[in-house]
């Protein structure tokens, strides 16, 4: 990441997207520039007092900006940064910060804001739900990913040895601030690792979008109307999933599209994202999704070329053997996924399609079948 040019200079009025849940209902603010606004967003909230949750790269680059938002509104701050990268999102990192913020005097009527990708998201939002047994939060997401996808619906939590996301709570924001201004500074693989999610929401019930990315992809990848569009279009499709499901019961796990697969291989990477980040598992997971769909006869196979050709074309990986450094085995990958959330009595949970924009909640999938399937992929080509 580089240092960031003045958002304020090239500001876009904000497109603002609703998540209606009664009392539990936000704003998602989406532009260029609206981390400038972030003082007077959040004084409408009538905190006294905000802990920053960041990590150090992002810190190094904006903190001073949002600080300076904050203060300028009369908000007393604290910042409390963990190292980037999904390691943080450990027992020991999460202890760290409830302590920060506890240490900060953080009151249940002030803000945690988690400002970074979403492993502070995920992070900063877990220990806001659980600090003196709930604080309210805001999510200043700065990454592709955390803007249209893991800063919006309350999902918030952190990894165990035995899987991803496995301890966790949901806690809704009761703001999010997405300035799109801050991704032209992002690093390009952080930049298309997020997009894998972006591309998700066609793939899961709007295949006029998933024609839209086609189309356009390569334009979100520049600052400009298309890339704040591809975020609001993101965060609206989110919004609306989970406004009718907020806890997952039904509907909601549709967003989990590739992430069984997805999870399984962060996994078996170690979280470590010099191999894989957490988009370039979902990109794969999407892949493997509708090629899964495809072998169980559900989805046409040109479907499934599609999605593959379309993510290859923006540089995203979608096969298992686009992971580097080996190592992942059929074995691994289920011995992971019996760990997945969606597990019901034992049994798989897939999100698969019947074909771009047509997917479902798919139980009681067979380990064996996804053991060939995953055998199969695993061959060379
Ligand atoms: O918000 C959701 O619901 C999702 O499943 C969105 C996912 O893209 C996101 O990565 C989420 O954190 C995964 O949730 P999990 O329940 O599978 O841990």
């Amino acid at each position: 990441m580089t240092a960031s040019p003045s958002p304020a200079r090239s500001a876009t009025p904000a497109r603002v997207v609703k998540v209606p849940l009664g009392e539990r209902s936000y704003d998602i603010r989406i532009g260029r520039g609206v981390l400038a606004e972030a003082g007077s967003a959040m004084a409408a909230l009538k905190p006294a007092a905000c802990a920053i949750v960041s990590d150090e790269t992002v810190a190094r680059l904006h903190a001073s900006a949002l600080a300076a938002s904050l203060e300028g509104a009369g908000l007393r701050t604290s910042l409390v940064t963990v190292p980037a990268g999904e390691p943080s999102k450990s027992y020991a990192r999460f202890a760290e910060v409830c302590d920060s913020i506890l240490a900060a005097r953080i009151e249940r009527g002030d803000l945690v804001v988690a400002f970074g990708g979403g492993v502070v998201g995920d992070l900063a939002g877990f220990a806001a739900a659980v600090v003196r047994r709930g604080v309210r939060f805001v999510q200043v997401p700065t990454t592709l990913l955390a803007q249209v996808d893991s800063s919006v619906g309350g999902k918030t939590g952190i990894n165990s040895p035995h899987g991803k996301n496995l301890v966790g709570a949901f806690h809704q924001p009761s703001l999010v601030l997405a300035d799109t201004a801050l991704l032209d500074t992002l690093p390009a693989r952080e930049f298309r690792a997020g997009y894998a999610e972006v591309v998700k929401y066609g793939l899961i019930n709007d295949a006029g979008f998933f024609d839209w990315c086609e189309a356009n992809g390569t334009r979100v990848f520049a600052p400009g109307d298309e890339r704040d569009q591809a975020v609001a279009v993101s965060c609206a499709a989110k919004a609306a999933i989970v406004s009718r499901d907020e806890r997952e019961t039904g509907e909601r796990a549709l967003l989990n599209l590739g992430h069984t697969f997805a999870h399984a291989l962060e996994r078996a990477c170690r979280y470590d994202g010099s191999r894989l980040v957490h988009g370039e598992a979902v990109a794969i997971g999407l892949a493997l999704a509708f090629r899964f769909s495809q072998r169980l006869g559900l989805c046409p196979g040109q479907d499934a070329v599609r999605v593959a050709r379309h993510l290859q074309a923006v540089g995203l990986p979608s096969r298992l053997q686009d992971v580097p450094g080996g190592a992942v085995t059929a074995d691994s990958l289920i011995d992971a996924m019996g760990q997945d959330k969606k597990v019901e009595r034992g049994a798989l949970t897939f999100i698969l399609a019947r074909g771009i924009g047509k997917s479902f909640v798919a139980k009681g999938i067979e380990a064996g079948a996804v053991h060939d399937f995953l055998t199969e992929e695993l061959k060379p080509s």
